[in-house]
C-alpha cells in the first residue's frame, strides 16, 4: 500500500490527505434535512446525512488527491449506523482509487492490538472462511504501550502489504506534557520516532517503508529533527488549516526528493463553505467549495516547497 499512496501522490502532485471527520453540524441543512425525512431524526438518519456528505465531496475531490482520512471517533459517536457510515466510506473511497487512511488510534496488549489489527488492516476469520472487516489501508497506531502493542499490526501489514502510522509528536497543544519528557537527554517523541525507523526497515516498499510516523504541523522544529530520523517513514502530518498550521511550516516534513509526508486537513477542506474565503459558494454547493480548498491547499504547499 505504500507503493500506491506514492504513486497517488506522484500522480496528482498533491501532498495531502482531505480528513473526512464529519461533525453534524459541518453538514449543511439541505443534507440533513432529507436524511431525517428519510430515517427520523435519529442515528439512521445522522449516518445517513454523513454518508451523503462525505460521498458528495469525494465526488468532487477524488481526481486531485491520493488519499483521505476517515477519523473514526466521528462514525462511531453514532453507534452501529456511524460505523456502517464509516465502512460505506471506506468501501467508496477505495472504489475511486484512493488510498484509505483509517484514524483509529489503536494500541494495547499484544492479543488485543491483534484483534484490532485484524479488524481493521488483515482478515478475521470465521470458521473455515475470513472476512476482511473494515479493511482500509492504513490505520493509525499509538506506540505508547511498547512494542508488543505495534507487533501485530507489523505482523498483519507484511502479511496484507498494508501499513500504519505511528504516533509520534501529535499536534495536539498538550502533547509536550509526556511526548516531550527527556530519557537520558533526549525527547520521548525522538526514542520513539528511532523505534519507528527501526520497525520500518522490516517492512519495506520500494522506496518507502509501511511503517510511518504522525508528527504534527503544528511542531515544525520537531519535524525536521524527525525526518532526518527516520528516512524512510512517510509522515502523516495532521494540524493543517484548522489549527493553524501553513504550507511554509511544512518544508522539513518532506525529503529532498519532494516526498515522504503527506498533510491532512479535515475542518479545512469539509467546512470550506463555512469558511468567509468559500461564503460564495453557499451551503447548496458545499462540495465546489472543498474542492476550492483543495487546490488552494496543494498551492500553498507546492508553492513553499517551491
Ligand atoms: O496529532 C494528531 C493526530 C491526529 N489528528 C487528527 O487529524 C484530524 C485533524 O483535523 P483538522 O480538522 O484538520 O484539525 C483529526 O481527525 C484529528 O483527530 C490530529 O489532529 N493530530
Amino acid at each position: 500500500m505504500i507503493n500506491k499512496l506514492v504513486a497517488n501522490i506522484k500522480k496528482t502532485g498533491a501532498p495531502i490527505v482531505v480528513g473526512l471527520d464529519p461533525m453534524l453540524n459541518y453538514i449543511p441543512e439541505q443534507v440533513q434535512k432529507k436524511a431525517f425525512a428519510e430515517y427520523g431524526e435519529t442515528l439512521e438518519g445522522a449516518a445517513e446525512a454523513i454518508w451523503q456528505f462525505n460521498k458528495a465531496i469525494v465526488d468532487n475531490t477524488y481526481d486531485l488527491i491520493p488519499a483521505v482520512k476517515p477519523q473514526i471517533a466521528m462514525y462511531e459517536q453514532f453507534g452501529i449506523p456511524g460505523m456502517q457510515a464509516f465502512k460505506k466510506t471506506v468501501d467508496y473511497c477505495k472504489e475511486k482509487g484512493l488510498v484509505v487512511i483509517g484514524d483509529i488510534k489503536r494500541g494495547d496488549i499484544g492479543s488485543t492490538s491483534a484483534a484490532y489489527a485484524v479488524g481493521h488492516l488483515g482478515k478475521v476469520a470465521v470458521g473455515s472462511k475470513s472476512y476482511a472487516a473494515f479493511d482500509e489501508d492504513f490505520a493509525t497506531v499509538n506506540p505508547y504501550l511498547g512494542s508488543d502493542g505495534v507487533n501485530p499490526f507489523l505482523d498483519v501489514c507484511k502479511e496484507e502489504k498494508k501499513g500504519i502510522f505511528v504516533l509520534v509528536k501529535t499536534s495536539n497543544p498538550s502533547s509536550g506534557e509526556f511526548q516531550d519528557q527527556k530519557i537520558d537527554g533526549r525527547p520521548l517523541y525522538e526514542l520513539v520516532g528511532e523505534k519507528v525507523a527501526a520497525w520500518g526497515t522490516e517492512a519495506m516498499g520500494d522506496e518507502y517503508s509501511y511503517v510511518g510516523a504522525v508528527v504534527g504541523a503544528t511542531y515544525p522544529e520537531m519535524g525536521k529533527v524527525l525526518r532526518k530520523i527516520m528516512p524512510k517513514a512517510y509522515i502523516l502530518v495532521p494540524g493543517y488549516g484548522a489549527q493553524g498550521g501553513k504550507g511554509k511550516d511544512l518544508v522539513h516534513f518532506f525529503n529532498e526528493d519532494g516526498l515522504g509526508a503527506i498533510v491532512n486537513s479535515s475542518r479545512g477542506i469539509i467546512a470550506a463553505y463555512k469558511q468567509e474565503k468559500y461564503a460564495k459558494f453557499g451551503a447548496e454547493n458545499f462540495a465546489d467549495a472543498s474542492r476550492a480548498a483543495v487546490e488552494d491547499m496543494v498551492a500553498d504547499i507546492k508553492g513553499a516547497l517551491g
